[in-house]
């Protein structure tokens, strides 16, 4: 890090000094350059320390003369290559899914021809001479930048902070500039200083050749080449250019590795459990629903992810999602807020929230007030490049119509409310300052702001060591007593589901297999094979005695989307499987109130005790 800090540092001082003789050299030594001496070819002198070319003028001076016109046309290249580059990169971006893939496969085709190739066909069209040879290497070097771009915009596009950003209802065009640019811009930088030493031996190379820049003007390409006649009799000729290039070329690339070695990873807490609390208090009574599920299907073009799920969650209860992993919780979320991935399409019979119909395009000022999302990686939740403060406060002056002043108070009050210390200080910080409790704690009190009314947390302890998730699970807790938060909250671990929630949503393979109140669970009560099984694997940290029992776990693994057979898909794990449940689907059965079941043992038994 300190090594590479110092070549940074030693790239761009020597550069600065390269820019500040391309300024002075034409001034100083502009008249000594086109001297006619009348001693041609002369070898190194005293008075011509690199000798005098053909017509008798000094190749030093016209070496450092040339800096100036060098450097200005590697520039320009450099900027149109980085401009024309980003414009497309982005462009492909914003496009939609199939528009996208032929644009990336178009630029990857591009990229894979070298840029000098490129650049002698640009030329070739547009003929010899300064212009066509810094246009033909600056439209030669836009693949690279525009296949940087699309890439790092559409790993940047996935992460949690955009789609917050989605979900707040920023338009795509402020999306770019406000949250993808600002994170890509340091591997565009190294590409810039790489591009840099590119272009330059490239346009050297044209000049070289004869199709850059033409006599009288000339750059330390055309001084090479002229250099190369009396390669035998003056080496030197020759060499005053090769140096100068072969110099600013390593000082740039000083300057691209610097850059990228400061480039700074993110890290993420350690995954850790959760010791269980006492059974949640009772949800408020209230049968009207505030969010409903009606048929809810996902699929990613033939094959369905999330199969047919319904549910509702009342105003003010918390209700758990529980399943293994790709048993489409995430996607069952995030079809509600509306922050699916665009590769997959979303259907259902109802789609509510209240009266904000989710599935017609609902207004994107209601969607960022009235849910709030918390994701699982805090890591990924803010936007790296802006404080906190920018990044809470977006919302408030988006959507409430506060002003600046008002919004900060605001935002750290928030912050104060989910206990981090000296919140004026923190809105200054940019995220990789806080620790990943803090982050996380930073992110609940953001989903909160608008104060929504369906809160939905998607594994958001997961990433989090033992006692911070003992903390956030109390921060969700009180924000559902204090303001009545509704709240859909994901969990593969039904011990922090069971210490949380009011009701539980047993997900498997697609589709809900079990709902039943937290109570029934902690009695012992859940009927479904697989909410048992699931049961039967997770270790209670509460018992006395030898430890508890024995932790088994289920055998086999869930059925990928793609192979989820006709009957039950936990038919091939099931100690209970019947003939029929390879064959059926089962249906879901009331076994008690608000507890239901899909699966046939379980009817049988229920149409056994009712006859
Ligand atoms: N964009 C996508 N395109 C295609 N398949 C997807 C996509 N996103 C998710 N899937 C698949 O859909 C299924 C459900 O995914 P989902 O992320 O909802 O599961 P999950 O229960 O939340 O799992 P996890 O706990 O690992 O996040 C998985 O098989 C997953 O591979």
């Amino acid at each position: 890090m300190i090594r590479s800090s110092r070549g940074l540092a030693a790239g761009l001082a020597g550069l600065g000094l390269i820019a500040v003789l391309a300024v002075a050299a034409p001034l100083v030594w502009g008249g000594d350059a086109a001297h006619l001496s009348g001693a041609a070819r002369e070898g190194v002198s005293g008075e011509h320390w690199l000798g005098t070319d053909a017509l008798g003028r000094d190749v030093l001076a016209r070496t450092l003369v040339a800096t100036r016109l060098t450097l200005v046309m590697t520039v320009i290249a450099t900027a149109i290559a980085g401009t024309i580059g980003v414009l497309l990169g982005t462009a492909v971006w914003v496009a939609g899914p199939r528009v996208r893939e032929i644009g990336l496969r178009l630029i990857d085709v591009m990229v894979s021809y070298p840029a000098i190739i490129l650049a002698l066909a640009v030329a070739a069209i547009l003929g010899a001479g300064t212009v066509a040879a810094v246009v033909a290497i600056g439209v030669a070097w836009s693949p690279a930048f525009a296949r940087l771009t699309a890439n790092l915009a559409a790993s940047v596009a996935g992460r949690d902070f955009v789609s917050a950003a989605r979900l707040l209802g920023v338009p795509p065009h402020r999306i770019l500039v406000r949250h993808l640019l600002p994170n890509i811009a340091e591997p565009l930088l190294v590409l810039l200083s790489v591009a840099f030493a590119g272009t330059l031996t490239a346009l050297s190379g044209l000049s070289f050749i004869g199709l850059g820049v033409q006599a009288p003007s000339y750059d330390w390409g055309a001084l090479l080449n002229t250099g190369l006649d009396a390669l035998y009799t003056n080496p030197a000729e020759a060499l005053g250019p090769a140096v100068a290039i072969t110099l600013t070329g390593v000082l740039a690339g000083f300057v691209g590795d610097g850059l990228a070695a400061g480039a700074d990873p993110h890290r993420v807490g350690i995954p850790g459990r959760v010791k269980k609390v006492p059974l949640p208090a009772a949800p408020p009574e209230d049968d009207g629903a505030l969010l409903t599920v009606d048929g809810l299907c996902v699929s990613a073009g033939d094959v369905d992810l999330v199969d047919g799920v319904s549910f509702t969650v009342r105003p003010g209860e918390i209700v758990g999602v529980v399943g293994e992993s790709g048993s489409g919780k995430s996607l069952t979320a995030m079809a509600v807020a509306r922050l699916l991935p665009d590769t997959v399409t979303a259907d259902a019979r109802a789609l509510r929230l209240d009266d904000l119909d989710l599935l017609a395009g609902a207004a994107p000022d209601r969607l960022a007030t009235e849910i709030g999302v918390v994701y699982q990686d805090p890591a990924a939740s803010f936007n790296p490049a802006l404080r906190i403060g920018g990044q809470l406060t977006e919302v408030l002056r988006r959507h409430r119509g506060l002003g600046r002043r008002a919004a900060r108070e605001r935002a750290a009050e928030a912050l104060d409310a989910v206990r981090i210390t000296r919140p004026e200080a923190r809105l200054r910080q940019h995220p990789h300052e806080l620790s990943g409790g803090m982050r996380q704690r930073a992110m609940i009190a953001s989903a909160l702001l608008t104060g929504p009314r369906l809160l939905i947390a998607d594994e958001p302890t997961t990433a989090l060591d033992v006692t911070v998730q003992a903390e956030i699970l109390e921060l969700l807790r009180e924000a559902n007593r204090r303001d009545g938060t509704a709240m859909l909250f994901i969990s593969h671990d039904i011990g922090v589901i069971a210490s949380l929630c009011h009701r539980v949503l047993v997900m498997y393979a697609g589709r809900i297999v079990e709902e039943l109140p937290v109570a029934d669970l902690a009695a012992g009560r859940a009927r479904h094979p697989y909410t048992r099984a699931l049961l039967d694997a997770t270790p209670r940290l509460d018992t006395d005695g030898d430890g508890g029992a024995e932790l088994t776990t289920i055998p086999g693994r869930p059925p990928a989307p793609a192979d989820r057979p006709a009957g039950c898909a936990f038919a091939s794990r099931c100690a209970l499987v019947m003939p029929r449940c390879t064959e059926e689907r089962p249906a879901a059965v009331a076994v008690g109130t608000d507890h239901r079941a899909a699966c046939h043992a379980v009817a049988l038994t229920v149409e056994e005790t009712a006859s």
